[in-house]
């Protein structure tokens, strides 16, 4: 898949006085993953609607496979994309309706029922669209991106509505379409919703690039030196760290985080005073816990803006 590739080149677009992305430039590369992700009102959804030529840009470029979206010749082969779930009349059937796009663009009727078999709605496709669930439109809507074969895919927000049962399909699918070439763009608001999912994130605030980065870097980051401590003992243990300098946070009903001595130490120390203890352990971040971090400012200043607003 040579043209898997998605490219945003120092984006601007503005809407009335609000500025919704301000200089943003990132890359996907073809065979990943990656994790588009920011707080609400980030820019996420006017960078996937300026990549699909749904939003004209102020400056900048938004391409796919190094073009354009009105350059490029059969848009449905190159691109696929879930922007909002499926709107569709309530007397249609989910299969007519990716019949007539197929037949719209000149593919084999067959691809309709091998892409409803990818998505797992044989059955449910052949029902009027009126009865379907939001979990449901989602499942089509994704049909529909994938009904091209094409080597890059923009998802908005593509777990919206599904159930434990049907993220965790979703989470296999991205992946297996990744580990065929495909360039797989996914944003969220949630970060968890990433976990497992994503080999990289472009993690946006306020329009602009926050980082981009590699999850493994990001969550190695984000776990610093911090050490995990589990006891019954909390307090005790708390006043005897503390005494030598850490810095300790209660993060659980028997979990402290330590930062400031080595876990080594720390063993060394509990042992010396007699104070009980079940696990001593490097901390290792979550996903969601580096992602606050890094958007923590750009949370800050949304808020912020928000009072000021209602305040004048
Ligand atoms: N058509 C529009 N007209 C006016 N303002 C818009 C328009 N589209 C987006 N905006 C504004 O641009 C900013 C970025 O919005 P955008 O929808 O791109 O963010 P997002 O990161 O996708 O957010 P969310 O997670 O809430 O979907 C927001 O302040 C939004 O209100």
């Amino acid at each position: 898949m040579s043209d898997a590739t998605i490219e945003v080149l120092d984006l601007r677009k503005r809407f009335g006085r609000t500025l919704a992305v301000d200089g943003l430039s990132f890359r996907v590369e073809p065979g990943t993953v990656t994790g588009f992700v920011g707080p609400n009102g980030a820019g996420k959804s006017t960078t996937m609607r300026a990549l699909l030529g749904l939003d004209a840009p102020d400056e900048g470029a938004a391409l796919i496979g190094g073009r354009p979206y009105h350059a490029l010749r059969t848009p449905l082969l190159e691109v696929g994309a879930l922007l909002d779930a499926a709107a569709l009349h309530p007397a249609r059937r989910g299969r007519d309706h990716l019949r007539w796009l197929a037949h719209s663009h000149g593919l084999p009727a067959g691809r309709v029922d091998e892409v409803l078999q990818q998505v797992g709605m044989e059955t449910a496709a052949r029902r009027r669209a009126g009865g379907y669930s939001l979990g449901m439109r989602q499942r089509l809507g994704l049909a529909a991106a994938l009904l091209g074969d094409p080597p890059v895919l923009l998802l908005d927000e593509p777990v919206n509505g599904l159930d434990p049962e049907g993220i965790q399909w979703m989470r296999t699918l991205l992946r297996t379409l990744a580990a065929e070439g495909r360039a797989v763009l996914v944003s969220s608001h949630l970060m968890s919703e990433l976990e497992d999912t994503a080999d990289h994130l472009v993690v946006i605030g306020r329009g602009r690039l926050i980082a981009d980065t590699a999850v493994s870097d990001l969550l190695a980051a984000a776990s610093g030196d911090r050490v995990r401590l589990r006891t019954d003992a909390r307090t005790q243990a708390m006043e005897l760290l503390t005494a030598q300098g850490a810095t300790v946070a209660v993060t659980g009903r028997d979990t402290l985080t330590v930062t400031g001595l080595q876990a080594r130490r720390i063993v060394e120390l509990l042992n010396a005073a007699d104070v009980p203890f079940a696990e001593v352990g490097a901390h290792r971040a979550t996903l969601e816990e580096a992602y606050m971090e890094l958007t923590r400012d750009a949370v800050e200043f949304t808020a912020s803006a928000g009072i000021d607003e209602v305040a004048s």
